[in-house]
Order: C-alpha cells, then structure tokens, then sequence
C-alpha cells in the first residue's frame, strides 16, 4: 500500500516540482494551499495548473489560510518570479479548488487514513496549527510530519530567520510542541544538498520532454536568484524534502534535538537547538543528504514525459 500524503504548499517555483514528486512517489491525497511565497490567489493558480499540467487533475487542492496567524509577513516575487511561476504565462487552469477549507481537509483526512496519513510540510506552518489547535487529536492519527524550515545561522530572509519560519512563528511554535512525529529538513542541508547546478540544468534542456520544459519555466528566475546569492545552481528546499521523506536511505546524518523558535524582535522566526541531550527531543533534524541521488531521480522524473 503506497503512503497517503498531503502537500501543505505555497505554489511557486521548487514547490511545483516538489508537487510532481509527491505525485510519483506517494498516493498523494491532497494539495493544501497556505500564505507564503507569493500572492495567495496566485499559488492557488500555480498549484492547480501545476496538476493538471502533469496530468493529475485528479488530486484536490484545498484552500487554506491566506494569512499567517498573527504575523505580517512579505511575499518574495524576487525569488520566484512575478506570479512565482518564472514570470512564464500561461493558461487559466479548468481545474477548480475544493469547497472544504484545508484545515477542514487535513483534519477529515487525518481520520480517513488514521495511523497512516503524512503531511510533508514544504510552506509556512499555518494551516498545520490551526488544524491541530481546532482538533488536537490529529496528532495520534498523523503518522509523520516533515517540515522543510529553519535556518541554524544562514537565513534567507532576515540574518537568521528562514522563510517558512519566518512567516508564521507562532504557527511554527504550535507545531513543535504538539507532540507530532516532526523530522526537520533545514535551509543549510537544503542549500548543501539540493541545489541543483549548472550542468543539471544543461542536461534538463536538452530532455526536450513536457516535464522539463515545465521545470525549466517554472523555476528560471529562482535559478537566477540562487545565482545570485552564491548558490551553484538552483536551489530546491521542498524539493529535497518530498525526496527525502520518499527515500529515507539518502538521509546521511540525523540528530534528535529539541528544536523552538524565537518569537521577538530582530531575531523573530530563529530556529533554536538545544545541540546537547536535553531529554525531550521533540524532532530529528536532517544535516546530510545525497545530492546525487536527488538529482539523478529528478533527471529520471523529468525525461518521464
Ligand atoms: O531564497 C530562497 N530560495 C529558495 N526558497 C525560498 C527562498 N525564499 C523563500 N523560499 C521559500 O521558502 C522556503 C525556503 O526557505 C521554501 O519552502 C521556498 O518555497
């Protein structure tokens, strides 16, 4: 029986091909849409043309919260292009979101599949907090939660917060102390370990498939982004998450910690670790991955069609 998985997702960019992943490799029940990446109606669009475009309209998007749960937070065009798909135009989608809220779905789906339902977290945490907070009991019934979020020292958005962190810190704080079955991915392993170079790109080109011609215009100005802050290539935070969660055995080092967040001031939206035994570890953190495995199954999922 193949896991059942939600996608918690602010559609832009690396969340559309960490979309298809999720479609590959697991029965993906549902796409939730929250605030983050860029305009709300936007991601919505993105996500339902990501859908149908890879040939599974069939999945249901669920509208989530269009704002985090007390933050003000910025939306980041510069990374993901104007509407967060590269700037690329393309048609209205025909497919349509789901009448049932999000929070709503993951709750309904959490007893559907109870025991066996995951949600791969690639986005900011709202919808997950305000699904727990209305029926704490999700937490017995969701088998795993993985976050991509946090930064230990390098963030993205302020000189210490990560994005998805950043943008809703109470929702983040929710999370971590619900008791769910939490492994973290964090913005460093991401950089370290799912950028995707030059060379990948060079290959992708030349596939000449419906998929890669999908991945190269959904994700040029984040390429030109990452290039521009020093990465090698572009950088795939959600991506390198679903992959993960898929093939456990490209996960090289983990650590048990506890993990909160700051929620003042300048240092708002900081991961902080407890590095020494603290005796309640409440989630493992992923700090090496393998990058060739990731590639080599993105480049396999790319040339499929
Ligand atoms: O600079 C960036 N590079 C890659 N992803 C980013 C960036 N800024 C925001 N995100 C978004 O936030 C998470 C990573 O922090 C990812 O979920 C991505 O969608």
């Amino acid at each position: 029986m193949s896991r059942k998985v939600i996608i918690d997702s602010d559609t832009a960019s690396d969340d559309t091909l960490a979309i298809l992943l999720a479609s590959r490799f697991f029965d993906l029940v549902g796409v939730t849409v929250v605030a983050g990446n860029v305009k709300f109606e936007n991601q919505v669009r993105n996500a339902l043309f990501t859908l149908e475009y890879i040939g599974r309209a069939d999945i249901p998007v669920y509208l989530g919260q269009d704002r985090p749960i007390l933050n003000r937070w910025r939306t980041v065009e510069e990374v993901h292009g104007i509407n967060g798909m590269g700037g690329w135009v393309f048609p209205d989608p025909n497919k349509r979101p789901e009448k049932e809220s999000a929070v709503d779905a993951i709750i309904r789906m959490s007893k559907e599949y109870s025991g066996d339902l995951e949600i791969l977290a690639v986005s900011p945490l709202t919808n997950l907090a305000l699904a727990y907070l209305r029926d704490p009991s999700i937490v017995k019934r969701i088998r795993k939660v993985w976050i991509m979020g946090g930064a230990f020292t390098k963030g993205n958005t302020t000189p210490i917060a990560e994005f998805n962190f950043w943008v809703d810190p109470e929702a983040t704080k929710i999370v971590l102390e619900s008791g769910m079955d939490i492994t973290i991915v964090p913005w460093e392993t991401t950089e370290k370990y799912g950028t995707l170079d030059q060379n990948f790109w060079e290959t992708v080109k030349g596939l000449g498939t419906k998929l890669s011609q999908f991945f190269v215009n959904a994700n040029r100005t984040l390429l030109d982004f990452s290039l521009s802050q020093g990465n090698s290539g572009s950088v795939h935070p959600d991506s390198l998450t679903v992959y993960l969660a898929y093939d456990q055995s490209a996960i090289l080092r983990k650590e048990r910690r506890r993990v909160d967040i700051e929620l003042c001031s300048e240092s708002r939206g900081a991961m902080l670790v407890d590095w020494y035994k603290s005796g309640n570890e409440n989630a493992d953190l992923v700090l090496e991955a393998d990058s060739r495995k990731f590639r080599d199954q993105v480049t396999s999922i790319l040339s499929s069609f």
